[in-house]
């Protein structure tokens, strides 16, 4: 079996936005990876979990926005297995399907501070190497090893996205189009 690496972008993607595909594919192309699987979370592993639509929703709009790239997919462990997404679970469940991949977590920067209260930081770091990407500010200073890849600043949030649907503003270009037309169907975040 051949060797592969392997990048894996987590989130909620409560919309999925221009921010997630541009980290994804400065990822492939800077660390020359096989491939990048978007993984949605079914629940967020925070305490204060974010008030996410259907996994379906979320689901459906990736799918639409990597349709027409070979090198993004859909990991959908998380999903399927329900309960809480940590990623130490998912990444065994992963390594063991796969034990020839070498897996690349990719986390914004702001993520980064956060990694000492995640579950089994220890144990996924002998799973995973851990790339931090640049989210306004976030400082380069961690307990862990990060390997930072520089990718132009793009300050948009699913956050932004839900509070501009919300008070009728104009998303065009901050989400593909086939997302828009989704989520304009779909009646989502109004
Ligand atoms: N614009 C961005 N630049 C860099 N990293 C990002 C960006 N947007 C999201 N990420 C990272 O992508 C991963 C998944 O993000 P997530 O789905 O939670 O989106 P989000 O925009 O952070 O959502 P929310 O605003 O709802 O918290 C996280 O590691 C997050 O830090
Ligand atoms: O496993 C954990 O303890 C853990 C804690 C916080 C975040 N994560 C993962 O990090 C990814 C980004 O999280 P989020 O909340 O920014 O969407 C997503 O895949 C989460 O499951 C994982």
């Amino acid at each position: 079996m051949k060797h592969k690496k392997i990048g894996i972008l987590g989130g909620t993607f409560n919309p999925i936005h221009i921010g997630h595909l541009v980290i994804a594919e400065q990822a492939l192309a800077q660390l020359q990876l096989d491939k990048v699987y978007f993984m949605p979370d079914f629940i967020p592993p925070h305490i204060d979990a974010k008030t996410a639509i259907a996994a379906k929703d979320r689901v459906n709009m990736i799918n639409l926005a990597i349709e027409n790239n070979d090198q993004f997919g859909i990991e959908m462990n998380e999903i399927e297995r329900g309960g809480k997404s940590y990623s130490y679970d998912t990444m065994i469940n992963l390594k063991k399907a796969h034990p020839m991949n070498e897996y690349y977590f990719i986390i914004g920067g702001d993520m980064v501070s956060y990694l000492p209260k995640w579950y089994r930081i220890k144990d996924l770091l002998s799973l995973v190497t851990f790339v931090g990407v640049d989210r306004q500010g976030n400082s380069h200073m961690s307990k862990y090893p990060v390997k930072w890849i520089k990718v132009p600043t793009i300050a948009i949030s699913s956050t932004f996205i839900r509070d501009s649907i919300k008070s009728n503003k104009n998303i065009i270009y901050l989400v593909p189009d086939k997302v828009l037309t989704y989520i304009k169907e779909h009646h989502l975040y109004e």
